[in-house]
Order: structure tokens, then C-alpha cells, then sequence
């Protein structure tokens, strides 16, 4: 029989002391007097060398006013940090304004060489802070750069706003321009998944849209998914991507991100269309939104505002796009929907602070991170069979003569300021699926308008906003006025077209005017992002 003795506090322990040691271990003392101290959320140098010329206020404004220099770093900031022959360099993104970030960097020399052992494992403990458990330091990337993607700006964003930044954070990087449409669909289709963490695209939402496609295609296409990251370098003229996942659009904040990404897992939106089969990741739009994307091309000139002029041109004309339409409906109650979507964010942010404080992977990170496991070989069936097949019996069947707008989303932001799906998830196996009638009151449609950027425009009761997790769309052909002056005027201001052909955008890509069905395959992607796990919009406000 044993027995164990209960423990008692010992007398002889000196929590203060523990905490001062723990205290000195997180002070590097440097050069010129100065010291580098791990803080609880950032790099504090405080060096009493680097004396500032204040405003004179002192001796009738004679004498400079010395002093000290303190400047707090952010962990999330420092990109890298060395110790050789005794100089400690930390490199880390220095702000540039609030729309990017260049690389910046601190030096100082070790002059008490006894302290080298105490230096090497301060700046490891630093490099900890900087790159938490979950978030993989120095990534191993295949860089694509669209060279037309931007206007034509991308190769020069990327060269001088991206890749200082993840030569500084040590990344190990090969980069390839891409030199034709559909070229990424071919290299990552032929990339050896095991040699890289993750395929980052300098672009718009095209070349991701290519890099999932081209996974998809390799023989054990649902290993190399997991395997491989696809993240965007936001280079293009809509970068969706990157605003979801990072929070921004600008090249050099989402290098960072990158730098810093933690694994996640994406779900993708498998299409069959005719014999073709695609994978989206961002969207399908059917009448409104893809004709507004894809069908102003006269409307050029006018840059980004092109959009917004074709959209109104078309409100006001109450362009309809009759459909049928069908669909594996999960729920369309929006206020369940709003409040699943307020429960899973409070859970996460509260597993995240669980994470952070013992220092160990989630759930979620873990089954990603498990891509390197021999887990898959092709992709997974179809549940729903394909458009070819008879309408699945769980499939509720819509005729929609007055369709107005059909937009699915996977993800929230559809361009900046623009959350149209704000309670999208990237994990939860659902589609976002809102349904709009083009008959609204044209007052009505502009004040939808003016909500998408607040995440309201479901609350609108003319607004359909539904989860499922399969549908199908047959467009029907309507062939609009061609004649009279209105029609002319219509069409010269960027209105619909005489034209029977409409407009299918697949993550902003054209498609045919086809039917086409669409299933989630749930986690089968995988993205780096910033707090892994959820979206960077809140959702709408609580009402
Ligand atoms: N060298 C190339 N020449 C022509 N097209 C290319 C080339 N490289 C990539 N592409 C194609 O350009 C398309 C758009 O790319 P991307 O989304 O990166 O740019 P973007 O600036 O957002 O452009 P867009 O507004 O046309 O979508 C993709 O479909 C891609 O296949």
C-alpha cells in the first residue's frame, strides 16, 4: 500500500524571486547601455543612446531636451531575429502609413560576452513569441506572379513591397510568372506538394481560383489539397482572398500575414457543368453581379466605380434573369443563422486565448496540419451526383421568373467594403446563398445597396439568405430589348446587352450560360490566415 503526502507550500520558496529570474531571462542587455526586453505583447527596446531632439523648451529654448528612447515592437511584427559573433539583429515590418509595411530592423553588439548562452536563448524565446505554436516559421513557397494581374502592377508589388519580407522572415521562396491563362492550373497540378508549405499567388482572385483547380487534378488530389496553402499576395484588381483571410488588401501588410498565417482549413464548392467539372472557392453569381463583373468591359475607363455604375444602371432597369432553381436547403432562418454565426466566433476567440495561454495547436490546426499523413488518394464522391443526374429527392425546387440577383459565397467580403455574405464560415460545410427579386421597388434596391457595406443587407425581408449545401441553377435564355432609344441609352450606359447569352461568374471567372450544380466539400481546401479558423468580418451588428 502506498500513500502520498498532500503538498505543501514550502516556506523556503520565494515566488517574488522566481518572478524576477523569470523577469531577467526576458532582458537582453546590449551596447550603448541599451536593453531588450520580451514584454507581454511586444519587443521593448529601451535604449538611453538614442537621444531625440525634442521640441526646445527648456533654457529659453536653447538646450536640446534629452530622452530616453523606448520603442515597443509587436511580437506579431518581428519577422526574424539573429545572434552571430555576438551582434543581434531583429528585423521586423515597420509601419509605413496605415495602408503597408516596409522591413525594418534593430542591431546592437553583445558587450559582456559571458552573457552569449543567455543572448542565444533569448532570442530563440523572442522567435517563439514571434512565430506561436501553430504559426510555421521560415515556409517553404512556390510564388506565382499573374504579370497582367493589377492593371500590370503585380510584378513590381511583388518585388518591391513582398519579397523583402519573406526574404527577411527566412522564407525559402521559387518564384514563376505565369505566362498564359490557365498556366497555374498546369504548375499546380505538377507540384511536388511535399517540398512546399504553400503556393502563394501575386494576384486577383484568378490565380487561386486556377491553383485550387490545378490540385484538384493531381492523383492523390485530396492530400496534395491538404498539403499545400493557397494563399493570394493581393496583386489583382479584386483580392477577396486576401481581405477574408488577412483583413487587408495591401501586398506588404498581407506578406506578413502570410509570414505569420496559421493552417486552415477551406471548404470548396465543387461545380458540374455539362461534362466540366470546377472547384470555387469564393463565389457563383448568376445574373447581376457576374453581368456587373464580366459584361461592362465598355464601361473600362471609369476603373473600379465600373461595378457600382453597372449595378445601379441595371437596378433601375429591374433587369430579371429567370432560373429555376434548386436546392439542399440547412436552414433559412436569418436569426438563427446570425446567431450561430455570433456563438461560433465567441467559442473560437475564447479557444484561441486557451491556445495562446498554454501554448498548444487547436483541434482544427491539428487535423490540417495532419496533410502530411497519407490520408487521401482522390477526391471525395458526389454526394448530389451531377447536373447530368436527376435532381437529388432532399433537392427543393424554386421556378423564379422574376430572378433578379443569385449570388453564392463562400466566403465574406466579396471586394473591400463589401461583405455580402456576412455570416459565411470558411469550414462549416454550408454555401451562403442569397436570392434577391428583380421586381424589389427600385428605392428598395438602392437602400440594399447602401447596406451590403454594414453586413445588413439580409436583414432587408425582400432579401433571401439561405445556408445549404447543394443546389442547382438552369438559367432560362430571355433575349432583352434590342430596339428603341431607351434600350440604346440603357445599353451605351453599360445596361444588359441585346444579347441571349448571359452572364455565369465562377469566383469572378466566366463561365458558360449554362446549368450547372454546385456541392460543398467540406475542409477540402486549405489557406493560411490570420487567426485561422474564421473570417476577418464580424458578422453583422447585433440588433
Ligand atoms: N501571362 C498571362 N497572360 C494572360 N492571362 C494570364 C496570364 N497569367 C495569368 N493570366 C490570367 O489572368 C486572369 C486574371 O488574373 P488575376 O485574377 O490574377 O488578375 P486581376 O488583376 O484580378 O484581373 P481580372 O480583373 O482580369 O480578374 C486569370 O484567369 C489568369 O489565368
Amino acid at each position: 500500500m502506498s500513500f502520498s503526502i498532500p503538498a505543501e507550500p514550502n516556506p523556503f520558496d520565494d515566488p517574488a524571486g522566481a518572478e524576477q529570474a523569470a523577469n531577467l531571462q526576458a532582458v537582453l542587455t546590449v551596447d550603448r547601455n541599451a536593453t531588450l526586453t520580451l514584454g507581454t505583447d511586444a519587443l521593448i527596446v529601451l535604449d538611453e543612446g538614442l537621444v531625440h531632439r525634442r521640441e526646445p523648451r527648456n533654457c529659453c529654448g536653447l538646450l536640446p531636451q534629452l530622452s530616453k528612447t523606448t520603442r515597443a515592437i509587436p511580437f506579431y511584427n518581428v519577422l526574424w531575429a539573429t545572434l552571430e559573433d555576438f551582434e543581434v539583429t531583429v528585423q521586423f515590418a515597420q509601419p509605413t502609413g496605415k495602408k503597408g509595411c516596409t522591413v525594418g530592423h534593430v542591431h546592437y553588439t553583445l558587450t559582456d560576452k559571458s552573457m552569449y548562452a543567455h543572448a542565444k536563448s533569448w532570442v530563440e524565446a523572442l522567435l517563439d513569441r514571434a512565430y506561436p505554436s501553430g504559426v510555421k516559421r521560415r515556409k517553404k513557397m512556390k510564388v506565382l506572379v499573374n504579370p497582367f494581374g493589377g492593371q500590370g502592377y503585380a510584378q513590381k508589388m511583388w518585388s518591391r513591397e513582398v519579397e523583402p519580407i519573406f526574404a527577411a522572415a527566412k522564407c525559402d521562396i521559387d518564384v514563376e510568372k505565369t505566362a498564359y491563362r490557365g498556366h497555374a492550373v498546369e504548375i499546380a497540378e505538377k507540384i511536388d506538394v511535399d517540398a512546399y508549405d504553400a503556393i502563394a499567388c501575386a494576384s486577383g482572385d484568378g490565380l487561386p481560383h486556377e491553383v485550387f483547380n490545378g490540385l484538384a487534378k493531381q492523383k492523390d488530389a485530396k492530400r496534395a489539397l491538404k498539403k499545400v496553402a493557397v494563399v493570394q499576395i493581393p496583386c489583382g484588381s479584386g483580392n477577396a482572398m486576401s481581405l477574408n483571410l488577412n483583413g487587408t488588401d495591401s501586398p506588404s501588410l498581407a506578406a506578413v500575414a502570410i509570414v505569420k498565417g496559421i493552417r486552415s482549413s477551406l471548404d470548396l464548392v465543387a461545380i458540374t457543368q455539362g461534362s466540366q467539372r470546377y472547384y470555387s472557392f469564393l463565389s457563383q453569381a448568376v445574373g447581376i453581379i457576374a453581368e456587373c463583373d464580366l459584361g461592362t468591359d465598355s464601361l473600362r475607363w471609369m476603373g473600379p466605380l465600373r461595378f457600382t455604375w453597372g449595378f445601379l444602371v441595371r437596378l433601375m432597369g429591374q433587369t430579371v434573369y429567370p432560373a429555376e432553381l434548386s436546392f439542399a436547403l440547412e436552414t433559412d432562418d436569418k436569426h438563427a443563422i446570425q446567431e450561430n454565426h455570433r456563438r461560433f466566433l465567441s467559442e473560437h476567440t475564447a479557444s484561441t486565448a486557451k491556445k495562446l495561454s498554454q501554448g498548444s495547436l487547436s483541434a482544427s490546426e491539428v487535423s490540417v496540419a495532419a496533410g502530411t499523413s497519407n490520408d487521401g488518394e482522390g477526391l471525395p464522391a458526389l454526394r448530389y451526383g451531377s447536373v447530368k443526374d436527376a435532381l437529388p429527392s432532399n433537392f427543393q425546387t424554386h421556378d423564379m421568373p422574376t430572378l433578379g440577383n443569385f449570388y453564392t459565397g463562400n466566403m465574406a467580403y466579396m471586394s473591400p467594403d463589401t461583405p455580402f455574405f456576412p455570416v459565411a464560415l470558411p469550414a462549416d460545410g454550408k454555401m451562403d446563398l442569397i436570392t434577391i427579386d428583380g421586381l424589389v421597388p427600385r428605392l428598395t434596391a438602392l437602400r440594399m445597396l447602401t447596406n451590403v457595406e454594414h453586413g445588413t443587407l439580409m436583414n432587408f425581408p425582400e432579401v433571401n439568405y439561405r445556408k445549404v449545401s447543394g443546389y442547382r441553377i438552369t438559367p432560362r435564355l430571355t433575349e432583352k430589348p434590342s430596339k428603341g432609344l431607351k434600350s440604346k441609352i440603357g445599353r451605351w450606359l453599360g445596361g444588359a446587352g441585346k444579347e441571349k447569352e448571359g452572364y455565369i461568374a465562377i469566383d469572378g471567372e466566366r463561365v458558360p450560360y449554362e446549368p450547372f450544380q454546385a456541392e460543398v466539400m467540406e475542409g477540402l481546401g486549405t489557406v493560411l490566415s490570420k487567426r485561422g479558423g474564421v473570417y476577418e468580418f464580424d458578422g453583422p451588428p447585433a440588433a
